[in-house]
């Protein structure tokens, strides 16, 4: 990656990675920080829940370009929504240290529409400091196949209104549309899980969604050339009107479509067994994203849990620090009206 200096007007290039949730953008922005090749990039990162996971994850990814001050963490609350108390303290912080950032990466929850947190760079303390270079979004290619987004190109087509938008969708569809739209880089992930046809056909599904044109990318571990991902030179927050949102009639948003909640297990004797009660859980209950650490007894590491939809991963991703409590919780992410206490009792079950 080449170092950049500020854009032409002398401002900060922000790039804000969208995606629905478990698609892939923490995996996408800790590729990004090992090509960082000297170059000073920051990051701010939201989660929907108010445990931080993905700061942690960035934190344990031991690289030297990314020290425990260029992450910001802004957990509990969606960014968009919090952006006088967090979102713009958080920029204003970042531009005033000494060395201040030459990009700055803002990981929005994989439930957050991106639209809002780019009208956020119109507030005065910012306006003329930082810009948007470009939203990234990141899909991922398996879950798109199995229609969790959306059915298929030609019925989404036979939807559409005059304006271009579809109505009638679920809360995940239109999560998963609005952050398309408002898109100019499209990162098709996971496509080591995908078939030639499948990709394809998911392909069609992200262009049918669409109102413009977008560039689209495909990629595994959302490996892309940083040199594609930044220096789009967007200014996206000049370009909002050409991004429609199912949401643009709205005086802010809520989350009333969605839960989160924390479980806590006590240490775990047997990691895979651990896996195949969560794949039952998922299932059943509909659970669409799950993830945390473990305590996996007689281990001196962490085990981290990954989970999306029914697919789920671990991995010992560091040592325990000495003093640290070892403590077992995992985030429970789904659709409002996901049975708290049946998934937490079949979880510690
Ligand atoms: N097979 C496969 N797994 C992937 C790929 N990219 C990411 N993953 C896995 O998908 C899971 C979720 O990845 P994350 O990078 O945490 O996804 P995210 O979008 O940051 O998730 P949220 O922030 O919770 O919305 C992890 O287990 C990753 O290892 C890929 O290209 N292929």
């Amino acid at each position: 990656m080449t170092a950049t200096a500020k854009t032409a007007a002398g401002k900060v290039p922000a790039t804000v990675v969208t995606g629905f949730l478990g698609a892939g953008k923490t995996t996408l922005i800790r590729g990004l920080l090992e090509k960082a090749d000297g170059r000073r990039l920051a990051l701010i990162i939201n989660e929907f829940g108010d445990v931080g996971i993905d700061g942690d994850i960035l934190r344990a990814c031991g690289n030297p370009t990314c020290t425990e001050d260029d992450v910001i963490e802004l957990a509990n609350g969606c960014l968009c929504c919090t952006v006088a108390d967090d979102f713009v303290p958080a920029i204003e912080k970042l531009l005033s240290r000494p060395q201040p950032p030459e990009h700055i990466i803002i990981e929005t929850s994989g439930l957050a529409l991106p639209k809002p947190l780019v009208q956020a760079f119109h507030w005065p303390a910012i306006k003329t400091r930082v810009t948007v270079d470009g939203v990234v979004a990141v899909v991922d290619a398996a879950a798109a196949a199995e229609g969790r987004f959306a059915p298929d190109p030609a019925a989404l087509a036979a939807q559409r209104d005059a304006a271009g938008t579809v109505d009638h969708e679920t809360p995940v569809e239109e999560v998963f549309e609005d952050q398309l739209l408002c898109a100019d880089l499209i990162v098709v992930n996971k496509t080591d899980l995908v078939e030639a046809a499948d990709l394809a056909r998911v392909e069609a599904l992200i262009r049918a969604a669409l109102n413009r044109d977008a560039k689209l990318v495909r990629a595994a571990q959302g490996a892309v050339d940083p040199l594609v991902l930044l220096g789009v030179g967007a200014a996206v927050e000049d370009d909002l009107a050409n991004r429609p949102s199912h949401h643009d009639d709205e005086e802010g948003h809520d989350h009333d479509d969605f839960t989160s909640f924390v479980v806590e297990l006590p240490s775990q004797p047997d990691p895979a067994a651990l896996v195949k009660t969560l794949e039952e859980v998922a299932g059943l209950h509909g659970v669409l994203r799950l993830k945390g650490f473990i305590d996996v007894s007689g281990k001196p590491m962490r085990l981290l849990v990954q989970g999306v939809g029914t697919r789920v991963q671990t991995h010992f991703d560091r040592l325990w620090k000495p003093g640290e409590e070892r403590r077992s919780r995992l985030v429970v992410i789904g659709e409002t009206g996901l049975d708290r206490e049946a998934v937490t009792r079949a979880i510690a079950g």
